[in-house]
């Protein structure tokens, strides 16, 4: 499918991963449609869109929240008429050991809520925001494209029971979906990032970096267009569907 003058929506398209992906597909012509709940992230990241050559909307919305999804994809179909990709990107991380051992005693030390709002936004804001794309994708009569974006943390990560968790859920749903939506046209793939250069990790002390990436084969964290370039190349391949990309360096946790 060719990116120019395609509708794609991202979720978490406000910053970090999801503003770099909008801002690379908006250079090669996409049309934009911006999802995130800070307002003022929407609006920077829709100016670098067009500023980049592409088209870009916003709009607020908790993907965690059945009723907020529904609206965003009526409001997206109404302003661009289709709907032809969709990125699930909008995550968060609550790190946390699920117990541990102090003075001789057991805590439990993941707090039920801390496991249920990453539950709800990585893994249910996946759920949502695919259902609602692939129905008004079908509805329209609309060819499209499902990117999950997942993390090397979906094989088990020490401290991330809620984020693991998470991330295999979403990178199971691809050859789910890529199974039943396929005979709509709709294809599903997904993308597992290793460490990544955010904000985050360019502030951190060089040591504590350098320790991080002493770990890499490739000795260096992926740069945001790196991951961009995967989420294209899935766009553009036909061929492409039910599997998962991993861009991680050669990093195994
Ligand atoms: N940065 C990294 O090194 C890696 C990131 N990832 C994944 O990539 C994705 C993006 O990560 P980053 O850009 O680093 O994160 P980030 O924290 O910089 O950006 C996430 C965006 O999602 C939005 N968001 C959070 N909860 C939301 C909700 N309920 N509804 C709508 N929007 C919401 C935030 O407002 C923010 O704009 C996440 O799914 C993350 O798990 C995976 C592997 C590595
Ligand atoms: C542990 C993995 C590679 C990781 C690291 C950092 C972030 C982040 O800052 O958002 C992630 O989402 C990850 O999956």
């Amino acid at each position: 499918m060719k990116v120019q003058d395609s509708v794609i929506a991202i979720t978490g398209g406000g910053q970090g991963l999801g503003r770099a992906m909008a801002e690379f597909l908006a250079a090669r012509g996409a049309k934009l449609a911006l999802i995130d709940l800070v307002p003022e992230k929407l609006d920077e990241a829709a100016v670098a869109c067009r500023e980049a050559g592409g088209e870009a909307r916003t709009y607020v919305c908790n993907v965690a929240k059945e009723a907020d999804v529904e609206s965003t994809f009526g409001a997206i179909l109404k302003d661009f008429g289709h709907l032809n990709g969709l990125i699930n990107n909008a995550g968060i991380l609550r790190d946390g050991l699920m117990v541990k051992v102090k003075d001789g005693k057991v805590e439990k030390r993941m707090e039920l809520s801390q496991w249920q709002s990453v539950i709800d936004v990585n893994l249910t804001g996946v759920f949502l925001c695919g259902r609602e794309a692939a129905t008004r994708m079908i509805e329209n009569g609309d060819r499209g494209v499902i990117i999950n974006i997942a993390s090397i943390s979906r094989a088990g990560n020490m401290g991330q029971s809620n984020y693991s968790a998470a991330k295999a859920g979403v990178s199971a749903l691809v050859p789910v979906w890529a199974k039943e939506l396929a005979r709509y046209g709709i294809r599903c793939a997904g993308i597992a990032p290793g460490f990544v250069e955010t904000e985050m990790t360019a502030s951190m002390k060089p040591e504590a970096r350098e320790k991080m990436t002493a770990g890499i084969p490739l000795r260096r964290m992926g740069r945001p267009e790196e991951i961009a370039h995967a989420a294209a190349f899935i766009f553009e391949n036909d061929y492409l569907s039910g599997r998962m990309i991993e861009v991680d360096g050669a990093l195994r946790l």
